[in-house]
């Protein structure tokens, strides 16, 4: 023992090696600080740092970022779904609010705010979850989120199999089991989809239609609902397009909720004034979620998609390929039923228009549009229907009376609602009432307008065609492409 202490280096031998290691060090330091550029330390710096940390660090963590490559992520749409089901209550932070204009009592609703974070329990692993928000500096470009997952890295593939599935499913029960159906409208500024609750009274029941056109209509839709495997081996993407056309009042609108309350999906309301261009339609149709409805109101008036695609081209050779066409219908025609058709299940394409004749044929074109369907005047039958509904009786003396005015009158059932709804407390009022106004709408057409009309529908029928005014015009009609 005395031997070895002996062999040691005495203390002031060490002090003075320290002091030339140190010297070094700094000299070392020194040079390295002016050869390398700072940037560049900097980067070493991190990269080594990252290292050691990564390589004692216990966790691991899943990123899932809002959109997967060129669509929506659904994974991360359903973990939004989740992930506010777990909120508890030692919660430092949290987003509340109601969609509800209908119900301003309704519960809160809660959310998750940016940065904060929300524990989760699943088959005794921890996780631990964040939102986080980059904000866009372009106005056109939506916010990227994400949610980061931080769990144990020993569990990590339990995630991966367990867990992430278990989120999957709970979604979509949470989704199966909602109680109100939204109504989706897409902000332009704020690049996304915005939702109000839907709460639309209309349903199959109080709608006023021909019998027949609503029976198929059902049951078209009863034929779509559920049927994944149908739709798989026959080599169609799982959509159908709908085709509402006829005078303004006659229940387009109508039809559109009456769909979504008894489908319970919900309707995304697209303005084409809001997109700028295909790759922008392409971005929104894709953010929408399956089991829904895409409305296109009016189609006829959307501007852009009426732009002459003959004209877009010439301006295009004219002026380079600088132009942008807009939204086209080639890019809304590729969404329905080209190659991206097939991106989302059970959706509903619903296009409204007062104006049939002013579509672009390649949008009636067969197997365009599933079915087209003629919303018409008020016949007979509908006016039975809406006497039921806004006055309560199902039979009067005076409904022959009506019958005749109504086959020689153009009267929209919104009209006949709105007329009922004078005297609705009083059906015999009300019928006389709505007998004066359907007299007072036939004198404004004036007697030879009908005998014209009359004189036209005799030649027709003579010349063995059907008359256009009972077989669209007034009955309504639906017609499978
Ligand atoms: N077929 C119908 N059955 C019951 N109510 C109807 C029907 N058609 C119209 N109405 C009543 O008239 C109102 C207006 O109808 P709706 O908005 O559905 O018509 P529309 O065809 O969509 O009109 P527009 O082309 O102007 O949008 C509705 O709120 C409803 O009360």
């Amino acid at each position: 023992m005395a031997s070895l202490l002996n062999e040691l280096p005495s203390f002031s031998t060490l002090l003075a090696a320290y002091g030339s290691l140190t010297a070094m060090a700094m000299l070392i330091r020194t040079i390295l600080n002016e050869i390398i550029p700072k940037p560049v330390q900097k980067f070493i710096y991190s990269k080594f740092s990252g290292l050691i940390t990564n390589y004692f660090s216990s966790n691991f963590t899943f990123i899932i970022e809002d959109r997967w490559q060129a669509v929506y992520n659904e994974t991360y749409r359903a973990i939004e779904v989740y992930l506010p089901t777990r909120i508890d209550p030692s919660t430092d932070k949290l987003l509340v609010g109601s969609n509800d204009p209908n119900n301003p009592t309704a519960p809160l609703k809660q959310n998750i705010p940016a940065d904060s974070k929300i524990i989760d329990e699943f088959e005794g692993m921890t996780l631990e979850w964040t939102l986080h928000v980059r904000e866009s500096d372009k106005c056109f470009i939506p916010d990227k989120k994400c949610f980061h997952l931080t769990c144990k890295k020993t569990v990590r593939d339990l995630v991966e199999q367990r867990y992430f599935p278990h989120i999957a499913k709970m979604a979509e029960t949470i989704l199966s089991k909602r109680e109100n159906l939204n109504i989706y409208t897409y902000n332009q500024e704020r690049s996304r989809w915005e939702s109000a609750v839907f709460k639309h009274p209309a349903t199959f029941e109080t709608l006023a239609m021909e019998p027949k056109l609503k029976q198929s209509i059902m049951d078209d839709l009863d034929s779509f609902m559920g049927r994944k495997d149908f739709f798989e081996n026959v080599g169609r993407a799982w959509k159908r397009g709908y085709l509402l056309y006829g005078p303004p009042g006659t229940g387009k609108s109508s039809l559109v909720a009456a769909i979504a309350n008894y489908m319970s999906y919900n309707i995304y309301d697209l303005q084409f004034q809001s997109v700028r261009n295909d790759a922008d339609l392409r971005r929104i149709l894709t953010s929408t979620t399956n089991r829904s409805i895409l409305l296109i109101e009016d189609i006829d008036c959307s501007r852009k998609i009426s732009i002459d695609r003959v004209k877009v081209k010439d301006k295009q050779e004219k002026e380079g390929d600088s132009v942008d066409p807009g939204v086209t219908l080639s890019g809304l025609l590729n969404f329905i039923d080209g190659l991206w058709s097939s991106c989302g299940n059970e959706r509903l394409i619903i296009f409204t228009t007062n104006h049939k004749e002013k579509l672009d044929p390649a949008l009636l074109r067969p197997g365009r549009m599933d079915v087209h369907i003629h919303m018409g005047y008020c016949t007979p039958a509908v006016f039975r229907k809406l006497a039921t509904t806004y006055l309560g009786i199902k039979d009067n003396k005076l409904f022959g009376c009506i019958d005749d005015l109504i086959k020689n009158v153009e009267v929209t059932p919104a009209e006949v609602a709105q007329q009922l709804m004078i005297k609705s407390d009083d059906p015999e009022a009300a019928i006389q009432g709505f007998i004066e106004f359907l007299n007072m709408k036939k004198d404004e057409v004036g007697e030879d307008v009908i005998q014209e009309e009359e004189a036209k529908d005799t030649k027709e029928m003579k010349d063995g065609k059907q008359s256009k005014k009972h077989d669209e015009t007034e009955t309504g009609s639906i017609y499978l492409t």
